[in-house]
């Protein structure tokens, strides 16, 4: 088995929430144990954590981790509402935090004291991590069997074992198609700015000893018009009931520059990623991130003080652009809404 599908992110050990601090990748393996639910929330912003569907199960061991803490008080579903709210705030575009956060105050809403809460929503949060790596492995099948049989394949960001629960969305495709025998040559984006591919899935794929290539971003163009790549395969943050996917800043870019060459565009993502309630795509919220993670590299100065920068963390893909989206539960081509829907809108 691949080392790197072993990597747990986030794992409960001894009555504590421990995450692997994605930020020391790759030069150190370093976990950071957590037990209250404002260092969960500042986790998340701060990205020791990234990856929808890895930030969505962290946030539900955070509420977790807040009925733990409220154990005796009368109040304690309000102090729940309020955890909930701090966690909510840590990053606004992935709907897989927000989904589960609801979800655990829901799972709080059947119980009938904060003791058997506090049990309930550990349990819920342990078996959604479960369940992720399940699905990942699904999905993986699935896409494997979608994408070319054999060429080039190019991703962005970083959509393995550290984006998840374990296995991963995109890089669980092509963790299943190398597994399977596909005669696949891996592209990995280094996206800027910070780095995923070039920190966190080149680190994945030499531990799995995948053969792969790093690339600047900005050479996806001329490796598609040299015909090198043959698909492309993306994760996803938010993905409207249309189709129109929110990912990793860079995204939307390469879906127009493979829809130039004729290139297949896939997304893949669990269906917990879909947002039934929104309709299209224009209607997500992109998050803007410090402008020091463009200024600055490896804790380095890049440019003249005082630059202004811009620096939106995500951009949203038309849903015209995407050949099929893969999910656990099956791969929904266009038009995507009735697909996605029959899927558990
Ligand atoms: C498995 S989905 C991962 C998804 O999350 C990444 O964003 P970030 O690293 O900022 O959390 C990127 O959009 C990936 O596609």
């Amino acid at each position: 088995m691949p080392i790197a599908d072993q990597i747990r992110p986030i794992r409960w050990q001894n009555d504590a929430l421990e995450l692997l601090d994605q930020r020391q990748l790759p030069a150190q393996e370093h976990y950071l144990r957590l037990q209250e639910v404002e260092a969960v929330a500042a986790a998340i912003r701060d990205m020791v954590v990234r990856g929808a569907p890895a930030i969505g199960i962290t946030a539900a061991f955070g509420m977790a981790l807040a009925a733990r803490a409220i154990a005796g008080t009368a109040d304690w579903r309000e102090s729940l509402n309020r955890s909930a709210e701090v966690l909510k705030r840590a990053r606004p575009t992935a709907v897989n935090l927000a989904w589960a956060v609801q979800q655990q105050l829901h799972n709080a809403g059947l119980c009938d004291d904060v003791t058997t809460a506090s049990e309930a929503l550990l349990r819920w949060a342990q078996e959604l991590l479960a369940q992720d790596i399940r699905d990942n492995q699904r999905m993986g099948a699935l896409g494997a069997e979608v994408l070319p049989p054999e060429g080039g394949i190019l991703t962005h960001c970083n959509t393995g074992s550290l984006a998840t629960g374990g296995y991963g969305t995109a890089l669980g495709v092509i963790r299943a198609g190398i597994a399977a025998g596909r005669n696949w040559r891996i592209y990995a984006d280094e996206t800027r700015p910070w780095l995923q591919g070039a920190r966190l899935t080149a680190w994945e794929l030499q531990k799995d000893g995948i053969p792969f290539s790093l690339n600047v971003d900005g050479a996806a163009a001329h490796l598609m018009a040299r015909g090198e790549i043959q698909a492309v395969i993306v994760g996803a943050d938010r993905i409207a009931a249309n189709g129109d996917t929110a990912n990793k800043i860079g995204t939307y870019a390469l879906a127009v520059l493979a829809h130039y060459h004729d290139i297949p565009f896939f997304v893949a993502a669990p269906v917990s990623t879909v947002d039934f309630a929104m309709p299209h795509g224009n209607g997500i919220v992109i998050e803007e991130r410090p402008a020091e993670e463009v200024r600055q590299c490896g804790g380095r100065e890049l440019t003249p003080a005082g630059v202004a920068v811009r620096n939106p963390a995500f951009d949203v893909t038309p849903a015209a652009l995407i050949a099929a989206i893969i999910t656990e539960k099956g791969v929904v081509r266009p038009p995507f809404l009735e697909g996605l829907a029959a899927l558990g809108g």
